[in-house]
């Protein structure tokens, strides 16, 4: 499997650019919250409709926001990476109570209270600005990382090998 591994990474360099970027923009950026995307589906199904992101803020944004508040409390005595992890593992429990017992959840979350849907946009956003405090004190730029572990799974998984198949990379047979 490393070896597996070390032969992607070493394409790694030939990635070219997502295709939803252009300019570093990423594709619907300028689009409003909770607009619809009319692109057709890429994998093939009926897709439910899509939902997109607001532009802002950005991920350093966040870190800057979650840095002033952390220094603002003298609380980066607190914050070594692995508590930071800690907390955000914690977050992610949250986030699991919030699914748990109630079997298959379907896209959109349908028959979810207006308050269960308020939770779990806080429970995620928990989340999220751990995950940027730790990347931070990791010296992880993050936003530069995920653009290049996405390029790996791009390589790792072609969609013309692995259309509709959920299979480990591990698991093909060149
Ligand atoms: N030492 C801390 C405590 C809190 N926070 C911030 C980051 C999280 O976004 C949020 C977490 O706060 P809580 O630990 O109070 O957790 P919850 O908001 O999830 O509350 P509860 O556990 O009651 O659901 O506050 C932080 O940065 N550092």
């Amino acid at each position: 499997m490393a070896e597996r591994r070390e032969e992607i990474e070493g394409k790694l360099s030939d990635a070219t650019a997502p295709s939803s970027l252009a300019n570093g923009t990423p594709k619907g950026a300028n689009t409003r919250h909770g607009d619809q995307d009319t692109r057709p589906p890429q994998n093939g199904l009926k897709s439910p409709q899509r939902f997109s992101f607001s532009a802002e803020p950005t991920m350093e944004d966040i870190r800057r926001l979650q840095a002033e508040f952390t220094d603002e409390r003298d609380w980066n005595q607190f914050h070594q990476p692995r508590n930071l992890l800690l907390a955000m593992v914690g977050e992610v429990g949250e986030v699991s109570e919030l699914f748990q017992w109630r079997g298959e959840v379907a896209e959109g979350l349908p028959g979810w209270t207006e308050a269960e849907r308020e939770q779990l946009s806080h429970e995620l956003s928990d989340v999220l600005i751990y995950l940027l405090e730790l990347a931070e004190k990791c010296r992880v730029d993050l936003p530069q990382a995920v653009l290049k572990k996405m390029a790996l799974n791009r390589l790792k998984y072609p969609a013309s090998k692995v259309h509709g198949s959920a299979k480990k990379y591990t698991e093909y047979q060149d």
